[in-house]
């Protein structure tokens, strides 16, 4: 289980996060959701030990990591821009990592991951052939088969569009049943928060405004923020649709 207890952070005396305490059991996901400049990524990063915390505890399995320097700490993330290397192929990024580690992961368990990501047709091509929801594939199987304790994820569906959005998600959500991975994600977007996660941790200018199952935050919203920035986002959404196109949908054309 990863615990944060009373973490503090400013920057240039300015705090980004006011005593944030949480708990994310093993094989959970969670989403960090907020409006830009909430403090989701100085979040991110001290959990992944880039950045170092002003005041709190960072706690993993009863273990404190709070002075942990990142690569002991067996977390591992998933940039925005993915950071593939341009001059590998497909295969040679996704196994960089075992180079100098080639215990972490069996031939079989990276031709496993390979699967489950749909990579087999791609592995030879370079990255500047793949599509965004490839290159993002290839960027979860690299960090994988290091075997993390926790994966972090920093938005890592706003590059896509619907269709893939939907297939990355599920491969998310396979990866951290099938591996029991701890998975925390930052997103702005409710809607994927909502349908992506086991929690949705909802922060409002560096406070926790809500941490709860999705369906929590939809039926128990917890204040004013919470209705206002989350769900009303939604309704707007679904409104603007509906007041182009009109209410109802029509029957179905047959075809012939
Ligand atoms: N290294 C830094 N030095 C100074 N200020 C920083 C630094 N990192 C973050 N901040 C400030 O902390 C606040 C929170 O930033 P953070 O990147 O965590 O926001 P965010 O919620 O991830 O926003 P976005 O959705 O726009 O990425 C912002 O006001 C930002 O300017």
């Amino acid at each position: 289980m990863l615990e944060l207890e009373h973490i503090q952070k400013s920057f240039d005396g300015v705090p980004v996060l006011k005593d944030i305490s949480l708990q994310v059991e093993d094989g959970e996901i969670v989403s960090i959701l907020g409006p830009s400049g909430c403090g989701k990524t100085a979040l991110l990063n001290l959990i992944l030990g880039i950045v170092d915390v002003d005041g709190g505890t960072i706690r993993y399995d009863g273990q404190d990591l709070t002075g942990t320097p990142m690569e002991k700490r067996g977390f591992n993330i998933v940039f925005q821009d993915y950071a593939l290397f341009p001059n590998l192929n497909v295969y040679q990024n996704i196994t960089y990592g075992l180079r100098n580690k080639p215990d972490i992961s069996t031939k079989e368990e990276v031709e496993d991951l390979i699967d489950l990501l749909g990579l087999r047709d791609h592995l030879a091509k370079r990255i500047d052939q793949l599509s965004g929801g490839q290159k993002q594939r290839v960027a979860l199987a690299r960090t994988m088969v290091m075997k993390p304790r926790i994966l972090l994820l920093d938005e890592p569906l706003s590059a896509l569009d619907g269709v893939i959005k939907e297939s990355i998600k599920d491969r998310i959500k396979t990866i951290a049943r099938e591996y029991r991975l701890t998975t925390i994600i930052v997103t702005h977007d409710p809607e994927e928060a909502l349908t992506l996660s086991d929690r949705v941790l909802i922060m409002e200018s560096g406070v926790i405004s809500q941490y709860a199952k999705p369906e929590e935050i939809v039926h128990q919203p917890r204040n004013d923020f919470v209705r206002r920035f989350i769900l009303n986002q939604l309704e707007i959404k679904r409104n603007n649709i509906y007041a182009l196109f009109g209410d109802r949908p029509t029957p179905a054309v047959q075809a012939g």
